[in-house]
């Protein structure tokens, strides 16, 4: 994500207090509209304000509690951040829980208030570009997560989805690599009652203990809290995806389960705790009874998840989805490269029937974009140098795609790795092999 928009809408009677806000807030970096009254802090807003607000609580006529329901009605996702004296905490806490951002008692140091700010602004960001790309799905892109195939085994699956979406319980999805867990997640999530609200993954292979307080809890090494939230709090109202959760060691299985179980986050500093409300979908690559009885899953974190277990089959046992499947990966990368459909050649088709696709459908998925490009290893020959095999196009192909990974991510090695779902390690033996630097990708200051 590129730096959120730092912009508040401050509300406060004190004419003073409103010019003494307003040029701390604007030494701090953020543009600020101050106004004297909520009544006119409302005026003109709408639900996609990209800012934050940041208002006192005592004002005469409408107060900020006031204030808060009514720009709840109006966006529930829009951060408030209420200025209390010590005589409203109560109130304050009760509207924490209604979905008010943050309080923070009077007198409030530059520091803490910047930081919350900062911090709701991230939180703003994250949720305008949430809604920007739930657009562009609904304008086209829909089918990039739509669950494709006429098979029996698809259309029980279906099915199933949309009767557990609506149920908005926990749940466990079992299958080989690339089968389509996190698909199958997705459209759960986005079939039930949290639809609006954000659907977070968290890699699990990719978290030890050093990368877990940054990522789950947003904490800098020493413990601050980090700019940007954790993915438990942005996933609040939301679904939390566990990807891979048996990667987890069993310390750290434990240590999540703990966070999610509490309910609520104690962010460092805080005055009082925020609620953590999640809907929580695991995924596990082996039989999750088996991997719990192996030790690699907790028995603690699978009772708390088993009582629905999806088990999602390799793609060989559904083959006849494979044409469709195919189509489906062609037709939406050709969209997404801007080229025109290649014709189905007597090679493909051979491979598409005689091929038995152990990564699923993300190998098919890769060999329909291969062909796109014009790189299907089965149509070499023509128009390629002699001494170019399958691996030298093999390797050109995955260089071309950690590139766009990394353009994508602007730089960012983990985005594109997470994008990618590669390890760690081997993402960066790739980038080795390719000679790929991530810094390459990033814009220059
Ligand atoms: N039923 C489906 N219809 C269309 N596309 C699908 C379907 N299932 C999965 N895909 C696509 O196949 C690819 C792999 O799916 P996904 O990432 O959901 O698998 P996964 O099981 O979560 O993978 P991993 O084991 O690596 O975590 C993705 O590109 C996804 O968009």
């Amino acid at each position: 994500m590129s730096d959120p928009i730092r912009l508040v809408r401050l509300v406060d009677d004190d004419p003073d207090l409103l010019a003494a806000q307003v040029q701390s807030l604007k030494l701090a970096g953020f543009a600020v509209d101050p106004f004297a009254s909520a009544v006119d802090a409302l005026a003109g807003l709408g639900p996609d304000y990209p800012g934050v607000i940041l208002s006192d609580v005592r004002m005469p006529g409408m107060d900020g509690f006031a204030l808060f329901e009514h720009l709840q009605a109006l966006d529930p996702e829009l951060p408030v951040i209420l200025l209390t004296g010590h005589a409203d905490v109560a109130m304050a806490v009760a509207a924490l829980k209604r979905g008010a951002y943050d309080f923070l008692s009077k007198p409030v140091g530059a520091d803490t208030l910047v930081a919350a700010l900062n911090r709701a602004c991230h939180s703003r960001a994250l949720v305008i570009e949430n809604r920007a790309l739930r657009q562009q799905q609904h304008e086209g892109l829909a089918r990039e997560t739509r669950l494709v195939g006429q098979s029996a085994v698809m259309q029980h699956l279906r099915e199933t989805v949309e009767r557990l979406a609506g149920t908005g319980g926990d749940l466990l999805i079992s299958g080989p690599q690339g089968s389509g867990k996190e698909t199958v997640a997705r459209a759960i999530h986005r079939q039930g009652p949290r639809r609006a609200r954000a659907f977070v993954q968290l890699p699990c292979a990719a978290l030890d203990e050093a990368r877990f307080d940054a990522e789950v809890l947003g904490l800098e090494p020493g413990g601050r809290q980090a700019r940007s939230p954790g993915r438990l709090e942005r996933a609040h109202r939301g679904t939390l995806y566990l990807d891979g959760v048996d990667s987890l060691s069993p310390a750290l299985q434990a240590r999540l389960l703990a966070l999610i179980e509490a309910g609520e986050l104690w962010p460092p500093g805080a005055s009082a705790p925020r609620p953590l409300d999640l809907r929580v979908i695991a995924s596990t690559e082996g039989d999750a009874q088996r991997l719990m009885r192996e030790g690699r899953l907790r028995s603690d974190l699978y009772f708390r998840l088993s009582g629905v277990v999806l088990t999602l089959p390799p793609l060989s046992a559904r083959r006849e989805d494979i044409p469709e499947l195919f189509r489906h990966f062609l037709l939406s990368a050709c969209d997404r490269l801007g080229v025109a459909v290649p014709p189905l050649t007597p090679l493909v088709r051979a491979r598409l029937s005689g091929h038995d696709w152990p990564g699923n459908l993300r190998e098919l998925r890769q060999f329909a974009e291969s062909h796109a490009l014009g790189l299907s290893p089965f149509e070499a020959g023509a128009g390629e140098g002699p001494g170019r095999g399958l691996s030298d196009l093999m390797a050109e192909y995955e260089s071309a795609l950690i590139r766009e990974a990394l353009r994508r991510a602007e730089g960012n090695a983990t985005r594109a790795m997470e994008s990618l779902r590669l390890p760690r390690k081997t993402f960066y033996d790739k980038l080795t092999r390719h000679g790929i630097r991530p810094a390459d990708f990033r814009a220059s200051d």
